[in-house]
C-alpha cells in the first residue's frame, strides 16, 4: 500500500502511470458508509482488474473554510488511513486542503485530479462535491464523464434504524456520550489511541486530534500491544483518567482505548 501526499499548485503535474479505480470523499471514521462505497470501490477495481486508489483530503474543509481550525476528528488521519489501507486500497492520494485547494473550480478538479491522474472510474456518494464554494456534484461529474472518458459510480444513501449514516451523526453521539449506540453506525466502538507515561504521575496522554466524548465516567477495554483489560476511564473535557485497577495491569507506552458505554456507578477510582 502506497500513501502520495499532494500539495496543490497550479502547475505541478500530478499522474499516475496506470488506469485505476478512485474512490473519493474526506472519510472521517471510514464508517458503514464509507465502508459500502470503498467496497464497491474495490469490487470494480478487481472486475476491471486496475488498481484500487482512494483521494481523500487534510485538514476537513471546514478546518480551512470556517476556520474551525480546532477540529476534533472520529480518525484523525493517521487512523483514517489505516482504515482505508485495511479494506484493501492499493494506493491513498492524501490532497492538503488549503485555500489554494479550496479555490479550484469543479472543472478543473475533474481535468487535473480525475483525467490527469489517470482514474478511469470514480466511486462516489450520492451528495459528494467538490469544487470551489462546493459547486461541484454527481450529475456534474456525470455531465463531463463521456467527454473525459471516465465512469461514475454513485453509492446509494446507506442507513441504519432509518437515519442516514454520517460522520455527523457518529459525532453527535460522541459528544453526547452515546457511546453504545455508535457501533450501529461506525461497524465497531469509538476508539482513541495515545500514550500511557510513567512520569512524574501515571498519566493517559491522547492524541489532540481525537474527538472527546461528554464528560463522565465510560466503561473501558484497553489495548496494550497484544494485551486487552477492561476499565474505566474518566473524561472531563480535555482530559481523561484510567481507573487505578486497570493502571496497575499496563506497562507504559502506546494504547488504545475502546468505549463500551457510560457507566451506570459513579465511584470509580481513577
Ligand atoms: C477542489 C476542491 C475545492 C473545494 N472547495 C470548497 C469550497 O470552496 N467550499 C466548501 O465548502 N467546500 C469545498 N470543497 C470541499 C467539498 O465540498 C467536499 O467537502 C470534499 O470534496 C469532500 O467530500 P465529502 O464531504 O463528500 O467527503 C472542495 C473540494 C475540492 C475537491
Ligand atoms: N450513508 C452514506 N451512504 C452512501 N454514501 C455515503 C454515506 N455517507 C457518506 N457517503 C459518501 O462517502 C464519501 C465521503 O463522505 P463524507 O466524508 O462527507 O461522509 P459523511 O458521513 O457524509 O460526513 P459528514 O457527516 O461530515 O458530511 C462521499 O462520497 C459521500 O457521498
Amino acid at each position: 500500500m502506497e500513501i502520495e501526499y499532494i500539495t496543490h499548485s497550479l502547475d505541478a503535474v500530478i499522474t499516475m502511470s496506470e488506469h485505476h479505480v478512485m474512490a473519493l470523499g474526506f472519510f472521517d471514521g471510514v464508517h458503514l458508509g464509507h465502508q459500502s462505497l470503498l467496497q464497491q470501490a474495490k469490487a470494480i477495481a478487481k472486475k476491471e482488474g486496475v488498481k484500487f486508489t482512494v483521494m481523500t483530503f487534510d485538514p476537513h474543509p471546514h478546518e480551512i473554510i470556517k476556520r474551525d481550525t480546532d477540529r476534533r476528528y472520529i480518525t484523525p488521519l493517521d487512523a483514517k488511513l489505516e482504515r482505508i489501507a485495511a479494506i484493501g486500497a492499493d494506493k491513498i492520494f492524501v490532497v492538503k486542503f488549503n485555500f489554494s485547494f479550496a479555490s479550484l473550480p469543479a472543472d478543473n478538479f475533474i481535468q487535473k485530479y480525475i483525467v490527469g491522474l489517470n482514474a478511469k472510474h470514480v466511486v462516489v456518494g450520492f451528495d459528494f462535491t467538490f469544487g470551489h464554494k462546493a459547486q461541484g456534484d454527481v450529475d456534474y461529474l456525470h455531465h463531463f464523464s463521456k467527454e473525459r472518458s471516465y465512469e461514475v459510480t454513485v453509492i446509494s444513501k446507506q442507513t441504519r434504524n432509518n437515519q442516514r449514516i454520517s460522520s455527523t451523526l457518529i459525532r453527535k453521539l460522541i459528544s453526547e456520550g452515546d457511546v453504545h449506540r455508535i457501533p450501529h453506525y461506525l461497524g465497531k466502538h469509538y476508539e482513541i489511541s495515545g500514550c500511557l507515561v510513567e512520569s512524574p504521575i501515571q498519566a493517559f496522554h491522547i492524541h489532540r486530534k481525537y474527538m472527546m466524548p461528554k464528560p463522565g465516567l465510560y466503561q473501558v477495554e484497553i489495548l496494550s500491544g497484544t494485551k486487552t483489560t477492561m476499565g474505566y476511564l474518566r473524561c472531563d473535557g480535555e482530559s481523561c483518567q484510567l481507573s487505578s485497577s486497570a493502571l496497575v495491569s499496563l506497562k507504559s507506552g502506546e494504547i488504545t482505548v475502546k468505549f463500551l458505554h457510560q457507566s451506570l456507578i459513579q465511584t470509580v477510582s481513577v
